[in-house]
């Protein structure tokens, strides 16, 4: 039988994992709780069922599983709409950062059935990659739901200390981010040396693209596959010299993982 998935917000991380579940066979039975008209719209363009509020559920809807995707500081103000599902049969799966089971276990019931998981917004088409911590309360058949649910997005991987979720956080959940940032650093450094607008913003693009898809299939390690760019004595070299010199992007990223991480604690810490 197909699950029943109540979305608690859907913006940028919401929508983006909806995309990817709506590939899935059979698709489940989804329904959206989001307060903004214009979010609702475009839910309501995929053919989804779009709420504007937790009071407009009917009175004998009960869901098999509720995503819980609302901002971090919102969790202690929303959940306690949604605190009647928990219990054995419903299990919640929140993707904030920082906030630990055991918060939302206290917001809702204190057996409550919990996973938390960290995507990341390539989710939307099919290659995020998501970790994964259930609770005590999580029955096998739930955790198998849960994976399956989540798959749809991407990659999916089981993690068994929760402390760790602030560290997948800093990397995996904000990581497009810095990636992103590469592609608008690389296109500017395009363009100070000449290029015009266009072909410095499709040089870095696909040099990005290109490079990742070779690193996930190359049975090289990146490692390896940098030292292959880079002939003695030549342009990478030189390159590499500034990017490389005592470990100057190493730190650089090293230090913003480490901000990260710490915001995620913290996130969890003001719940
Ligand atoms: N963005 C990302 O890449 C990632 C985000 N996350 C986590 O995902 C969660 C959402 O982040 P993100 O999508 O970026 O944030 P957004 O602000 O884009 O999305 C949250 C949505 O929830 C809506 N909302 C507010 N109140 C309610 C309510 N009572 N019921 C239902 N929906 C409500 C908001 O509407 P309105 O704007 O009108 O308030 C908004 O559309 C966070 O907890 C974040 O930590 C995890 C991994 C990656
Ligand atoms: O920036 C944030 O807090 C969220 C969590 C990971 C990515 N976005």
């Amino acid at each position: 039988m197909a699950k029943k998935v109540l979305l608690v917000g859907c913006g940028n991380m919401g929508f983006a994992m909806l995309q990817g579940w709506l590939a899935l066979q059979p698709s489940p039975e989804i329904t959206v709780v989001e307060p903004a008209a214009p979010l609702r719209q475009r839910i309501s363009d995929l053919a989804v069922s779009a709420l504007a509020s937790a009071d407009d559920l009917a009175a004998d809807y009960w869901p098999d599983i509720v995503v819980l995707a609302v901002k971090p500081q919102m969790f202690a103000g929303v959940l306690p709409d949604y605190a009647r599902f928990a219990g054995p049969s419903t299990l919640f799966v929140s993707i904030a950062a920082g906030v630990t089971t055991a918060t939302i276990a206290g917001l809702t019931r204190a057996d409550a059935a919990i996973v938390r998981c960290m995507p990341n917004t390539p989710a939307a088409i099919g290659h995020g990659v998501m970790a994964l911590y259930a609770n005590g309360q999580v029955s096998a058949e739930q955790a198998e739901a849960a994976a399956t649910l989540l798959a749809a997005c991407g990659t999916v991987v089981a993690i068994e200390d929760e402390a760790l979720m602030d560290a997948v956080t800093a990397v995996s959940g904000s990581g497009p981010a810095y990636v992103f940032h590469f592609i608008e650093a690389l296109s500017e450094a395009a363009r100070k040396v000449g290029l015009p607008d266009d072909l410095a913003d499709l040089m870095a693009l696909k040099t990005v693209e290109g490079a990742a898809r070779l690193a996930a299939t190359s049975d090289d390690a990146p490692g390896t596959l940098r030292e292959k760019v880079t002939s003695p004595g030549g342009t990478t070299a030189a390159a590499l010299g500034v990017l490389m010199g005592e470990g100057a992007l190493s730190t650089l990223l090293g230090d913003a993982v480490e901000a990260a991480r710490d915001r995620s604690v913290e996130l969890g810490k003001s719940e």
